[in-house]
């Protein structure tokens, strides 16, 4: 055990975690080089393209050391975004050290902040890297200053390393085995593991990733999984190195996967703990937490005859993805679909991207709400994640609240702080810290999930960077604003709004329509109402576009191809009256306030 080392690397998206994984893995010879296809950390196809690590990993290497001691070296990989920070911090309760990776150009950004900061809470040894020496525009001296100041550890002995270059990659593996303690715990005790990660495998069924504080575990083992009191049978133990080998027990103190007989995931939960059934630890590890949904949104098939393919699409994605929540919804304008929560709106487009990808469906996407809590006439506290469903009376409704944590440069405090108050935040904290400025704001999720991430690069030109967590419910003055569509309701495009915005609210919102919704045989009236009263109205005026004026003579297969396009191109409308309506339309309500 003594020379065991798990740890995980934190690092803002981009400053090079994925790359220093790898280079791990090439330099302790996990694979060959023909198969080191790029990034083996990032499994899935999305990832890959966004280059966004989702699902935590872990690799087992061999490293040894200048003084020719044997390492087993355990490198648990950590998701980079907010909307999964619970997984993070999974992954680094299985660890006794972490990386900090920063980039020597960019410097400190909040999600490495955020991510240190957990990291030191749960007492783990942090060492300073600092990657992308090579860039010409590094400014190493500048960089151990933020980490000092800003994340509050020595980083004068920070590690200089170029990923890409493979420069300083072995004083960092060195560090590793000299800086970081060997896990502690028994392997006489009765087994403790928890587990980091679980995911549905089509050959294993689901495979869950763990960390075995106490005792040890065996294949053939009878385990109990301990918040759900339900018992399995061990079938399969092993190490990714980063190839899955299989083996035959995971000792105190490592890192590896196993499968049982569970069905979905759900049946495996992260952070749970594992135990034996025969002898069962007294308590479970502590920190475990479901995981919650904060945003929703209707997804609908754009043809009817794929809600059964829908359904079959979201079961699948479920097995894997135990925070993706769903369940029927119909609407009066989009037909029958599903009502999908999310841990985020990266979440939700990933899940969105997946569906009409790999299982090849199209759909329209209702704009994401958040969970609102509302008391009801007789006091009953309901969770309300669709705005169409709230009734005319009720006793109070109340908005989620998040705490934001925003690090930018001094020249663009102005404008971002007048940005949070806009999107009605409330100022808790600023603190300078060297060129840096940290602003803490309380803000309303709500106003989070529009277009916050956006506006708040664009008017920090990009340098801004936050990290959220969810804080508090908070009662206010919330209504609901409808869309009415020659003078049918559409349920689908409700939002709940605060009333001091309804006006101007309703204002962009028919406006925007009116530019989204094409012409169309007849005039198109578009208002937005609070109950009956119609605060504003725009039209669509009539036309009809005819494709094949510009066909001249009797050029019947370029008539053909025009329509056929025309057509193509209508599949991603929705047919409200007699009106069509597109896709992009029923997402008009993020763009308003832009
Ligand atoms: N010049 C230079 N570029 C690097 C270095 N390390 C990584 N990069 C580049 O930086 C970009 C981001 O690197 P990744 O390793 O994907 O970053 P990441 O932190 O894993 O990002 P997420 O997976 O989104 O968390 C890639 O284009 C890399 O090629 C380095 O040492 N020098």
């Amino acid at each position: 055990m003594k020379n065991i080392r798990n740890f995980s690397i934190i690092a803002h998206i981009d400053h090079g975690k994925s790359t220093l994984a790898d280079r791990f893995i090439q330099v302790c010879g996990g694979l060959t080089e023909r198969e080191m296809d790029k990034q083996v950390l990032d499994s899935m196809d999305i990832e890959r393209e966004r280059g966004i690590t989702i699902k935590s990993q872990a690799v087992c290497l061999e490293f040894k050391s200048k003084t020719g001691d044997v390492y087993q070296y355990n490198l648990i990989d950590t998701p980079g975004h907010v909307d999964f920070s619970y997984e993070v911090s999974r992954s680094l309760a299985a660890c006794e050290g972490a990386l900090l990776v920063v980039d020597a150009a960019q410097g400190v950004e909040a999600q490495s902040v955020a991510n240190c900061y957990t990291a030191i809470e749960m007492g783990l040894e942090v060492i300073p890297v600092i990657n992308k020496i090579d860039l010409p525009s590094a400014d190493v001296e500048k960089v151990k200053l933020e980490i000092e100041e800003i994340i509050g550890i020595d980083a004068s002995d920070a590690l200089l390393v170029s990923a890409k270059t493979g420069q300083g990659i072995d004083d960092v593996l060195e560090a590793i085995a000299g800086l970081i303690p060997a896990p502690k715990g028994s392997p006489d005790e009765p087994l403790q593991a928890s587990i980091i990660d679980s995911w549905f495998d089509n050959y294993l069924g689901v495979v869950s990733l763990i960390r075995v504080f106490n005792g040890q575990l065996k294949v053939k083992d009878k385990i109990q999984i301990m918040s759900l009191k339900s018992d399995q049978l061990v079938e399969g133990l092993g190490k990714f190195t980063p190839k899955r080998t299989p083996g035959t027990h995971l000792n105190c103190g490592e890192v590896g996967y196993l499968s049982a007989s569970i069905k979905d995931v759900h049946g495996a939960p992260v952070g749970d703990t594992i135990t034996l059934t025969q002898n069962p630890a007294k308590k479970a590890l502590d920190g475990f937490m479901q995981s919650q949904p904060r945003v929703f949104a209707g997804l609908f098939p754009t043809s009817a005859e794929d809600y059964q393919n829908l359904r079959e699409a979201l079961e699948k994605l479920r097995l894997n993805d135990a925070s993706l929540a769903f369940e029927p919804e119909s609407s009066t304008a989009l037909g029958f679909g599903f009502r999908c929560g999310f841990l985020g709106m990266l979440h939700m487009e990933v899940v969105q991207e997946r569906i009409e990808r790999e299982f090849d469906i199209d759909m329209v996407t209702t704009a994401p709400t958040v969970v609102y809590e509302m008391i009801d006439k007789s006091g009953n506290q309901v969770m309300l994640d669709n705005p169409a469903d709230l009734p005319a009376m009720f006793e109070e409704i109340r908005e989620p609240i998040i705490i934001a944590n925003i690090l930018l440069p001094q020249d663009h405090v102005g404008s971002v702080i007048s940005l949070c108050i806009e999107k009605r935040g409330i100022q808790k904290n600023m603190q300078y810290l060297g060129n840096q400025v940290q602003l803490t704001f309380e803000l309303p999720l709500s106003e989070v999930v529009l277009d916050f991430f956006d506006r708040l690069k664009s008017v920090s030109r990009g340098y801004a960077s936050f990290e959220y967590e969810f804080s508090h419910y908070l009662a206010g003055p919330f209504i609901r604003l409808d869309v009415l569509i020659n003078g049918e309701r559409v349920d689908a495009l409700s939002i709940l709004t605060h009333r001091d915005n309804a006006q101007k609210r309703g204002r962009d919102l028919t406006d925007r329509l009116k530019e989204l919704i094409p012409r169309q045989m007849i005039d198109v009236a578009i208002q937005a109402a609070i109950g009956s009263q119609v605060i504003a109205r725009t039209t669509v005026k009539a036309f009809r576009k005819n494709v094949t004026a510009k066909c001249y003579g009797g050029d019947a297969s370029r008539k053909k191809k025009l329509l056929e396009k025309q057509k193509a191109g209508k599949k991603r409308m929705k047919q409200i009256g007699r009106v069509e309506v597109p896709q992009a339309a029923f997402l008009a309500i993020l763009k308003v306030d832009s």
